[in-house]
C-alpha cells in the first residue's frame, strides 16, 4: 500500500507498559524511517509496572526485579542516568504450610553449606543449567543489533537456541527430571520459586520455568525511584504523542491501512502500521478486529495473581518464630493447597533493601483475595492493606502454543511472546522485534547495519 506521507509514516501503537514505550523507543531511533507514533494507554503508563503508596513512600507492586543479565533493561537505566537499586535478600525460608523445610539462619557461610547439605548435587546441576540457558538467550541481542525480525515465537527463541522451543514442550518438572535433578529440589526449591514468580508450580513448561529460575539468582536489581521510570523515560525520548484512550477496535481499511475505533471519541484516525503491546485473550481483553481477511484466535488465559501490601506485623507464631526479631524476610512455600504463594518483606523504591528506616511493608503474593482471617493467620498487627488483582502473566499450562507476531502486513503484537515467558526483559526483546518488522513493512532495509541505531555492549 502507499504509505499516508512518504516523509513520515504513521504508526499506533496500543499499550504505554514497556513493551509499547520501548517498541515506541525502538522506532524512533530507527534511521531512514522518520515515523509520527501516537501511543494510547487506558490507563497509567506503565502498565504492570506500577507503584502503590504507602505512608509516603513507594513499593513496586507489578514487575519488581531484573536480572543482571536483562542487557536492554541495564542499557536504558545507564542511558537516562537512572540509578540502580540492588535488592539484597535477607534470609529466606520453604514453608509447607506448617513448618519450615528450609530456613537460612544468621551466617551466610552456613547457609551455603546446609543448602548444600539438603540439596547436594541439584543446586549445582541447576545452577549450571541457568547459565547455560542465559548464555544462549543472550544471542538475542546480537541477532537484533543486526537487524533479523522474526515473525512468530517460536522462530525467534530458535534464533536463541533451537532447542528452546522443546523446552516449551515440556514440564520443569520433567527438563529437570531429565537432567537429573532430585525429586526433593523440584518440589522444593523449584516449586517455590514456580509460586513466588509466576504463582505456578513446575508442571509449567521449561522455558518459563528457567527464566523464573534466573529471577531467585543473585544480583538481581531494580531501579531506583520505580521501575515505570523506564517506561516513562522511554515514551519521552520517542517523541511520541500520547493519548490516555480505550481503543475498542482496528479496522482494515480496503487500501491496506488501518484506522481506530475508540472508547470515547468518535475519531478514527489512520496509521501505515498498529503494535498492540497488551494481552489480547479473551480474559484479557475484548478488542475487536474488523475487515481482516481471516479471523485472529488468541488461545490462552491469563493466571490471576493478587497483590496484597499490608503495613503491620508478621504473626509469628503462626510460622513458629521465637519472637518478632526471629522472623525472617522471605517466606516461600511449597505446598499447592496453601492460600498463599509468598509473604516477603518490602523496602521503597527508593530505599536500599534491608535499610533501617522504612516502614515495616509486607507483599502477600495469593491466586485469590485473602479473606480477613487468612490476613489475620498471616499478620498480628495491620495498619493499612493495598490490594492490587492482577491479570499477571499467562497460565503456562502446556495448552497454549506460542503465537505470532506479525497478525496481518503492518499490524504486530508484542506480547505472543508472554506465552514463552513474561517478564519484564521479554516485552523489550518482542517490543523490538516488532519494531523491526514494522520498519522492513514501511520500507527501511533493517538488515543494512547503517540503519542500526541501538547497539548492546555485550
Ligand atoms: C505481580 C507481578 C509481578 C511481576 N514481577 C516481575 C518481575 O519481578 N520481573 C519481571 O521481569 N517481570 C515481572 N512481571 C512481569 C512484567 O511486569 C510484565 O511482563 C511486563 O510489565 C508486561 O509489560 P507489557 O507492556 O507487555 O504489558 P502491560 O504492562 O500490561 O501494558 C499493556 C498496557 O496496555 C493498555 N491497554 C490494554 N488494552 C488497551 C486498549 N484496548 N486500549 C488502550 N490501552 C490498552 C493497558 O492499560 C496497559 O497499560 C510481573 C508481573 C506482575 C503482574
Ligand atoms: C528474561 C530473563 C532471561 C530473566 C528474567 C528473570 C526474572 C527477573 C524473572 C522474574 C519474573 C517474575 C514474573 C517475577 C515475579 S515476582 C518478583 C518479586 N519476587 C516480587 O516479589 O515482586
Amino acid at each position: 500500500h502507499q504509505v499516508l506521507d512518504p516523509t513520515q509514516p504513521r504508526i499506533a501503537i496500543i499499550g504505554a507498559g514497556i513493551s509499547g514505550t520501548s517498541a515506541a523507543y525502538f522506532l524512533s531511533k530507527t534511521p531512514g524511517l522518520n515515523p509520527k507514533i501516537d501511543v494510547y494507554s487506558k490507563d497509567l503508563v506503565g502498565g504492570r509496572m506500577a507503584t502503590v503508596n504507602i505512608q509516603g513512600y513507594d513499593f513496586e507492586t507489578g514487575g519488581s526485579v531484573l536480572h543482571p543479565r536483562n542487557k536492554y533493561m541495564k542499557q536504558f537505566a545507564e542511558q537516562f542516568g537512572f540509578k540502580r537499586k540492588k535488592g539484597i535478600s535477607g534470609k529466606f525460608g520453604l514453608y509447607d504450610g506448617s513448618h519450615f523445610v528450609y530456613s537460612e539462619g544468621d551466617w551466610s557461610v552456613m547457609n551455603v553449606a546446609s543448602l548444600l547439605w539438603r540439596y547436594g548435587f541439584s543446586l549445582l546441576k541447576v545452577n549450571t543449567l541457568v547459565g547455560e540457558m542465559l548464555n544462549q538467550f543472550e544471542r538475542i541481542y546480537n541477532v537484533q543489533d543486526d537487524g533479523y525480525a522474526f515473525s512468530n515465537v517460536a522462530d525467534l527463541l530458535s534464533a536463541m537456541d533451537p532447542s528452546f522451543n522443546m523446552m516449551l514442550e515440556r514440564s520443569l518438572e520433567a527438563g529437570l527430571k531429565h537432567a537429573g535433578v532430585s525429586k526433593l529440589f523440584i518440589e522444593e526449591l523449584a516449586h517455590a520459586i514456580m509460586r513466588v514468580n509466576y504463582g505456578q508450580s513446575p508442571d509449567a513448561h521449561q522455558f518459563v520455568g528457567s527464566v523464573s529460575l534466573a529471577g531467585a539468582e543473585t544480583g538481581l536489581w531494580s531501579l531506583h525511584g520505580g521501575n515505570k521510570k523506564i517506561p516513562h523515560a522511554l515514551l519521552n525520548a520517542s517523541g511520541a504523542s500520547f493519548y490516555n484512550e480505550e481503543v475498542e477496535a482496528i479496522h482494515l481499511n480496503t487500501d491496506g491501512r488501518f484506522s481506530l475505533r475508540f472508547k470515547e471519541n468518535d475519531e478514527m484516525p489512520l496509521y501505515d502500521a498498529v503494535i498492540l503491546a497488551t494481552p489480547v485473550t479473551n480474559d484479557t481483553s475484548t478488542f475487536g478486529f474488523e475487515n481482516f481477511p481471516r479471523q485472529f484466535h488468541f488461545p490462552g488465559r491469563y493466571h490471576q495473581t493478587v497483590c496484597t501490601m499490608v503495613q503491620g506485623d508478621i504473626n509469628y507464631e503462626t510460622f513458629n518464630f521465637a519472637d518478632s526479631s526471629s522472623v525472617i524476610d522471605d517466606i516461600f512455600t511449597t505446598n499447592r493447597t496453601l492460600f498463599f504463594n509468598s509473604l516477603a518483606r518490602n523496602y521503597p523504591v527508593d530505599i536500599d533493601d534491608g535499610a533501617e528506616g522504612a516502614p515495616s511493608v509486607w507483599k502477600v503474593f495469593s491466586n485469590e483475595p485473602l479473606a480477613k482471617e487468612e490476613l489475620d493467620t498471616l499478620f498480628s498487627a495491620i495498619n493499612e492493606t493495598f490490594v492490587i488483582k492482577w491479570k499477571a502473566y499467562p497460565e503456562y499450562d502446556g495448552t497454549t502454543t506460542t503465537g505470532n507476531f506479525t497478525l496481518h502486513p503492518g499490524l504486530y503484537h508484542v506480547n505472543a511472546i508472554e506465552f514463552a515467558a513474561s517478564a519484564m526483559e521479554m516485552g523489550v526483546i518482542g517490543a523490538r522485534n516488532v519494531a523491526l518488522l514494522a520498519a522492513s513493512h514501511l520500507g527501511v532495509d533493517i538488515q543494512d547495519r547503517k540503519t542500526q541505531s541501538f547497539h548492546i555492549e555485550l
